[in-house]
């Protein structure tokens, strides 16, 4: 199997990238949705967040007020640091339970879209990791023409997370999503003969699966070496 790293900056394009994907048959795992869901109503995810920021962040029918949230965090890197932790290990385990339920159905190459692939440090689960970069201007702007924000809130999210073009310079592949859709289309027909090809043996020994394997076989190795010896 391979896991695809899909990421970028805010409103770079990773969903305009996910959404190719997915019309090409090949499945998307999108952090943000599991985000989501680890902190809906009842959860564990969302209990610790009313112990950290107190029952003003709840709406009237009991839900995370995520734009307050949104607020509070992009403006606050301590505050951002605090969910930032809370959430990370249900993130995680709700992105590795998604590729568990894809690996059973036998999917070959799975997408994961995830804004913090870098800052999670899960690039090291991905190969290869695809970065969909924008210029600094088309990217405020497009943040603020889709979230209807202000220039100030929209800075405020990029500077929330590391600079696409560090980012890019860490990619395997990098999609320039400056331009027209079209344009990225036609990249993208690239990057999809790319990561259809077949591991090659070398990636598979440096990919995570390789080193499962490596760890798993070296286990079985010493079982049987002992029963021998006994
Ligand atoms: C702060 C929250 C409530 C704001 O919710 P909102 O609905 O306004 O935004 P949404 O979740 O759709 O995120 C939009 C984009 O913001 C960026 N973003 C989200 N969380 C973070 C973060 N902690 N740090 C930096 N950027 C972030 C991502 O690029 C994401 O695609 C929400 O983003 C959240 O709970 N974030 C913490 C969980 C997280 O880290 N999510 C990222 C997926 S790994
Ligand atoms: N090539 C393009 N030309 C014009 N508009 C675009 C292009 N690519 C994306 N957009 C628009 O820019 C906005 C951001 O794109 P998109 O939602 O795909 O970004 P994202 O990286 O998934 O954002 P987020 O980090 O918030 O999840 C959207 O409104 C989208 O329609």
């Amino acid at each position: 199997m391979r896991l695809v790293g899909l990421t970028g900056g805010i409103a770079s394009g990773k969903s305009t990238i996910s959404n190719l994907f997915k019309s090409n048959g090949i499945p998307v795992i999108d952090a943000d949705i599991v985000a989501r869901n680890v902190v809906q109503k009842g959860t564990r995810g969302w209990k610790k967040i009313i112990n950290a920021f107190g029952n003003d962040i709840l709406l009237e029918n009991g839900e995370i007020d995520r734009a307050r949230l949104g607020q509070m965090v992009f403006s606050d890197p301590v505050k951002r640091q605090i969910l930032n932790r809370l959430l990370a290990p249900h993130i995680s385990s709700g992105i590795l339970w998604e590729i568990i339920k894809l690996w059973m159905k036998g999917c070959k190459v799975i997408i994961l879209d995830i804004p913090l692939l870098f800052e999670t440090k899960m690039d090291r689960w991905t190969n290869p990791v695809i970065v969909v970069w924008v210029d600094p201007q088309t990217q405020i702007e497009r943040l603020m023409s889709r979230d209807g924000c202000s220039q100030e809130q929209a800075q405020n999210r990029i500077n929330a997370q590391l600079a696409l073009d560090w980012k890019k310079s860490e990619a395997d592949i990098v999609i320039n999503n400056s331009g027209l859709l079209d344009d990225t289309k036609e990249q993208f027909r690239e990057v999809l003969k790319q990561v259809s090809e077949p591991l090659t043996w070398k990636e598979r020994m440096i990919s995570r699966d390789g080193l499962l394997s490596i760890v798993l076989c070296t286990a079985v190795g010493i079982l049987l070496a002992q029963k021998n010896l006994l």
